[in-house]
């Protein structure tokens, strides 16, 4: 059975201390629960409740045009509905359904815009708290997630340990770093820079339409890779007929719209049709102030009372999220007595790797699910033998080959 629901969890109240009355959560659940085989899945920066195809929308939500995992999760898939009772929710802050910048105050009659509480990924955490319980779901079979999914992931394993049996933390890290957060921060500004942001109050009106596509198009580029770049567009010129979103500058127009640049354009396009810049802000600040050691003496410590097994993926192409940080958040956790297991992915699909590889992600989380990390599809950066293995070099930098 499948739902599409939004559950009234009653007053919010968020880690800033500030609270939202009649806070309400969209969710979408598949399969049937038999009370131990609820496993949640946590979505990415711009992701949904909509994580996998539903007979009854054929494959369609509002805002988003596809299941965002539909090839991971579903029947028959790595995560098989047929097995296990999926669950997937909207995060605070976001624009598809949960309660949001763009949902109106009560207090005004208005959108909350920036009067939205700061939000956290300990928000995030605490809301699906709140809505499993209101499901009468306990302890989790599993909770899956990727990037920053997967500091939610990280995240439940800390704040709740006892509510989960296996953790699969995929495409993700501890932290960002420092180049990443540089990233974000321009791209906030070009939100926040458009004139139409207009402090955060633009519903009803024009709004920062052109901010938003520049932040989405920096944040783009963090999500592929070099080689994955070349591939798609080299320096290839778009051609003649290539529609430009923008009329060129004078000196401009005698040099060529390039395939990367009418990429970029169309991918902004298609973004900015489908998502709400405050929450863009909002969503990239829980990302960027997500430390799993704050409040603890390290990531080891944080991790420590989890008591379940956790798989971490991470991908060779990957510099958002880099193979390097996945070892050091592996190694926080075998310093930690945590069992875990780190499986590197060779790709060169960059970060979105997660979302493009069902072929790669899938094998090693149905193994999760099923026999844990014992699985035979799940290998790990420290074999029984205990000697390190080699794994691919990464592109460490958005500027380094
Ligand atoms: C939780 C979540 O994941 S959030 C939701 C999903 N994620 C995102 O939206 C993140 C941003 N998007 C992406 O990273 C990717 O588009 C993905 C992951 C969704 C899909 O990746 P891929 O399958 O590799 O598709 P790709 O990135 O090549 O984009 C293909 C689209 O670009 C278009 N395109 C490709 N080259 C060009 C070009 N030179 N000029 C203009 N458009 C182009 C294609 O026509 C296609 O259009 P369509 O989506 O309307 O069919
Ligand atoms: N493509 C992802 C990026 C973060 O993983 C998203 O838009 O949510």
């Amino acid at each position: 059975m499948t739902t599409k629901e939004t559950a009234s969890i009653g007053a919010f109240e968020f880690l800033s201390g500030e609270s939202v009355p009649n806070f309400e959560i969209a969710y979408e659940t598949y399969g049937d629960f038999t009370g131990d085989n609820a496993v949640l899945v946590c979505h990415a920066l711009t992701g949904s409740a909509h994580v996998a195809r539903r007979p009854d929308s054929g494959g369609q939500t509002a805002g988003q045009a596809r299941a965002w995992w539909g090839d991971v999760v579903g029947p028959g898939k790595a995560i098989d509905t047929t097995e296990y009772y999926v669950i997937c929710a909207n995060v605070p802050g976001s624009c598809y359904g949960t309660t949001g910048p763009a949902s109106e105050n009560p207090e005004t009659g208005e959108p909350y815009g920036t009067d939205y509480p700061p939000v956290t990924v300990g928000d995030w955490t605490r809301a699906q708290r709140r809505l499993l319980d209101a499901l009468g779901v306990g302890r989790l079979h599993a909770v899956i997630g990727g990037s920053v999914g997967g500091m939610n992931v990280l995240d439940w394993l800390r704040r709740f340990p006892d509510d989960v049996e296996r953790a699969g933390a995929v495409a993700t890290a501890a932290r960002l770093d420092a180049q990443c957060l540089a990233l974000d921060t321009i791209a906030r500004r070009a939100i926040t820079g458009d004139p139409n942001w207009n402090g955060g109050h633009y519903y009803g009106g024009p709004g920062p339409e052109e901010g938003l596509a520049r932040a989405r198009q920096i944040g783009h580029i963090m999500y592929l890779s070099k080689a994955s770049m070349g591939r798609k567009f080299g320096r290839r010129s778009a051609g003649r007929e290539a529609v430009r979103e923008e009329p060129p500058d004078p000196a401009a127009a005698f040099f060529p719209y390039r395939e990367v640049e009418s990429y970029l354009d169309y991918q902004a396009d298609k973004f900015t049709d489908r998502f709400d810049a405050n929450s863009y802000l909002y969503l990239t600040r829980a990302m960027d102030d997500f430390d799993l050691a704050a409040g603890y003496e390290s990531d080891a410590d944080a991790l420590a009372a989890f008591e379940g097994e956790l798989l971490l993926l991470s991908f060779t192409g990957d510099w958002h999220f880099t193979v390097d940080q996945a070892e050091s958040l592996a190694g926080a956790c075998r310093e930690a007595a945590v069992d875990i297991a780190h499986h590197v992915v060779e790709s060169d699909h960059g970060h979105d790797a997660f979302l493009v590889e069902p072929e790669k992600v899938g094998p090693p989380l149905s193994n999760l699910l099923e026999e844990g990390l014992a699985g035979r599809a799940i290998t790990d950066t420290v074999p029984e033998s205990d000697e390190q293995t080699e794994f691919a070099p990464v592109h460490t930098s958005l500027f380094s080959e």
